[in-house]
């Protein structure tokens, strides 16, 4: 569903951010992607759904290089942003409207899943405020919702726990599970490492740009908590 192949990315004036990574995420992953502050995490992530330019390597969303066909890729990928920067002039609804448009989402399925991710979420009552009336939580709700109405093949999210109460927290890890095991795929950045530890299948650990471990979650973490793993990998020079 998703390849990163030798991707390499540095900022104007700065040294390599990322450098040749390689990473499969299939059809069916909770991807866990974590590292510390400054690793490379966002970098690769902003890449990945199209949002920043890299000047080495690919990559390719089913099957289709971001490179060549963006908006093929943009289409069956939803990205939820670390600080969602929602239009505040619009109301929740209008929001999710504005983003069922953009992606073709018909009027049921629209209705349907509006109701039934604003309940989860318990938002559906604020659904027709102005977004610049909404905490950072709230936001984080919409854009989750604004995620999930058009039923994405692959999920990108940066971390995504931040801000969120216990309870929606809750919801979404449950809801992450559900579209992966109806086959869809799952990439997301965490430092919440007892979650990753608990959710992904799957787990790479990127240190100053570079992948210092990766694969099944059972595998990398071996008889110790993925937290050991971690703190001796990123501490080993
Ligand atoms: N716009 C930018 N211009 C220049 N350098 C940048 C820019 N954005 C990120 N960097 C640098 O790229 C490297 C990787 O940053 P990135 O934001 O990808 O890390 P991260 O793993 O997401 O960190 P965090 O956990 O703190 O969010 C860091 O050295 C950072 O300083």
């Amino acid at each position: 569903m998703l390849k990163i192949k030798h991707f390499t990315k540095s900022y104007k004036g700065g040294k390599k951010a990322v450098n040749d990574l390689n990473l499969v995420v299939e059809k069916g992953d909770i991807y866990g992607f974590i590292g510390h502050n400054g690793a490379g995490k966002t970098t690769t992530i902003r890449s990945v759904v199209g949002v920043l330019d890299f000047e080495e390597g690919d990559i390719e969303i089913d099957g289709i290089s971001i490179k060549k066909d963006p908006v093929a890729c943009k289409a069956v990928t939803a990205y939820i942003p670390d600080n969602p920067d929602l239009y505040d002039h619009l109301t929740g609804i209008q929001y999710l409207n504005f983003i069922g448009d953009l992606f073709s989402v018909s009027q049921a399925d629209r209705e349907l899943l509006i109701k039934k991710y604003g309940d989860a979420f318990q938002i559906t009552a604020s659904l027709g405020d102005l977004i610049s009336s909404y905490s950072h939580g709230m936001k984080q709700k919409l854009a989750i919702i604004s995620a999930l109405i058009h039923k994405p093949k692959l999920l990108v999210l940066d971390e995504p726990f931040v801000g969120l109460d216990p309870k929606a927290a809750h919801m979404l890890k449950t809801i992450m599970a559900e579209l992966c095991s109806n086959g869809g795929a799952i990439f997301f950045s965490t430092h919440v490492l007892d979650v990753a530890e608990k959710l992904c299948n799957k787990i790479a650990i990127i240190k100053a740009g570079q992948l210092v471990t990766h694969g099944k979650t059972e595998e990398v973490k071996g008889d110790n908590s993925l937290e050991d793993v971690f703190l001796e990998l990123i501490d080993n020079d």
